[in-house]
């Protein structure tokens, strides 16, 4: 499975953790980043990430196109929902995506433990056979 893992800075430190936590888990997959979170979880976990831009950059949009493009099986997005963000336009572009494509996206570590345990039970396994 292709997985995209994204985090705002302040949400950075638990989705290493969550990496951690779950690392054999995510060592199964393929794991995508944008740029700088990609960075702090591989130094943190040794996990591979396949890193894109930084998401102000245009980092969020770039994972919005393999969802488009039904490439993204998993998203796991760590949003800060108390500070603005300068490419807000972007990330519901993302999440809009997600929705258009149905890709199961977790917005905070809460839903990401049920997503993850679903993934390692088989129940995204549906993913493999929708793919076109
Ligand atoms: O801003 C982000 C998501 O909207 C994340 O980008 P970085 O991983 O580069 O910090």
């Amino acid at each position: 499975m292709n997985i995209a893992l994204i985090a705002h800075d302040r949400k950075k430190e638990m989705l290493t953790n969550f990496c951690v936590a779950y690392k054999n888990v995510f060592e199964n997959h393929k794991l995508y980043a944008t740029g700088t979170t990609g960075k702090v979880v591989s130094e943190a976990t040794g996990l591979k990430t396949n890193r894109f831009l930084s998401g102000p950059l245009g980092g969020d949009q770039q994972i919005g196109a393999l969802i488009a493009e039904d490439k993204m099986d998993l998203v796991l997005f760590f949003r800060d929902p108390l500070l603005a963000q300068p490419h807000e336009p972007d990330i519901t572009a993302l999440l809009r995506l997600c929705d258009v494509h149905n890709i199961p996206v977790a917005t905070n570590i809460a839903t990401a433990e049920v997503l993850i345990t679903g993934l390692k039970e088989g129940l995204i396994d549906w993913r493999k056979l929708s793919k076109k």
